[in-house]
């Protein structure tokens, strides 16, 4: 199995890309050892504080923000970082040549039941005009990523990760301690009767989605014609890991469960990173309205609406918003 380096290298990927990479996965192992460590005391549950998104943050979210943080910042490497535990970009390096958003710990809830969590991490292009503390410098559109990937904490720690050349599986091999390549070019495939959306949110759906849902659930009595089954991790990283793996469509769709927060998931470093990953594997990653990777963004923690997966079933749905 190859190492990522060579790999990386393989795929032509510039030497500081590929530096500052490397500098995320270490910090990735040092949160996948805390992860492992949690149960045995003193990383479970909730701090007294709040996001600024309001959200209660768990202890193991600040952990492992702040490591990233820290190990980013550290590196030279970057001009800015933006994450979902800060309130606002937090300047680096100013001749650092990247800018990192990323989500420390997805699916928090998870945390405390000992199930799938993982980090998500979006890279691009810092902009030589812009000074390291103007937080404009994240205002890019998704398709301007040079890298995004996600550490899954499960059973296996799993690094999944696209530089624009196909989106790669890794797994951390404790032994050298380093990420291995298992999977070139992972590839969603086109249809699927896997559908992963949290159903008790129904009643608060648009009508299209509903109707769309509603069809999926009539299976073979129903137009679609055949039987489709459900699956929910609560943890986008575990959701957008299974259909890489064997397909399916992933959606958090728009809601008026609170007038004011139409959308859940966060475009910086939800949406687009896993968009990327997505795309480059053949699937589709859009909204009711257009593709993910082309909004233009207008603040780090704006939260969007996500349809993604298997190209077909992702059309399939978008047609009963037509
Ligand atoms: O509470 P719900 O509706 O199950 O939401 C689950 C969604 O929320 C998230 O956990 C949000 O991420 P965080 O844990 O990073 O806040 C997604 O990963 C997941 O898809
Ligand atoms: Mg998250
Ligand atoms: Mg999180």
């Amino acid at each position: 199995m190859q190492r990522l380096a060579p790999a990386l290298r393989q795929d032509n990927v510039p030497l500081d890309l590929i530096s500052l990479i490397k500098t995320i996965l270490a910090a990735t192992k040092e949160i996948s050892f805390r992860v492992s460590q949690a149960h045995l005391g003193g990383l479970l549950g909730s701090t007294l504080d709040e996001n600024i998104q309001g959200e209660v943050q768990k202890k193991l979210d600040v952990v492992a923000n702040e490591l990233f943080k820290d190990i980013l910042l550290e590196s030279g490497f970057v001009k800015a970082i933006s994450s979902e535990e800060e309130d606002t970009s937090v300047a680096g390096d100013p001749n650092g040549k990247f800018i990192v958003s990323f989500d420390p710990l997805d699916g928090s809830s998870n945390i405390d039941i000992n199930s799938l969590i993982g980090t998500i991490f979006s890279i691009h292009q810092a902009p030589e005009d812009m000074a390291a503390d103007n937080p404009d410098m994240f205002k890019q559109p998704g398709h301007k990523q040079v890298c995004a990937g996600y550490v899954l904490y499960g059973p296996s720690t799993m690094l999944v990760m696209t530089t624009g050349k196909g989106t790669h599986f890794y797994v951390l091999d404790r032994t050298h301690g380093g990420y291995l390549l298992v999977e070139r070019n992972v590839q969603v495939p086109q249809d699927t009767q896997e559908f992963a959306i949290n159903m008790s949110n129904q009643r608060f759906w648009q009508q299209p989605m509903k109707n769309y849902i509603h069809d999926l659930v009539l299976g073979e009595k129903g137009p679609r014609g055949k039987n489709f089954n459900m699956r929910w991790i609560a943890a986008m990283v575990g959701d957008i890991h299974r259909v890489l793996t064997r397909g399916g469509i992933f959606t958090y769709p728009a809601d008026n469960k609170n007038q004011e927060k139409p959308y859940k998931l966060r475009l910086m470093y939800e949406a687009n990173p896993m968009s990327f990953l997505i795309e480059q594997a053949g699937g589709l990653a859009m909204t009711s309205q257009g593709r993910i990777m082309d909004i233009e963004p207008d603040s780090i923690h704006q939260r969007v609406e996500v349809i993604m997966g298997s190209k077909n079933e992702v059309e399939t749905c978008l047609s009963y918003y037509q």
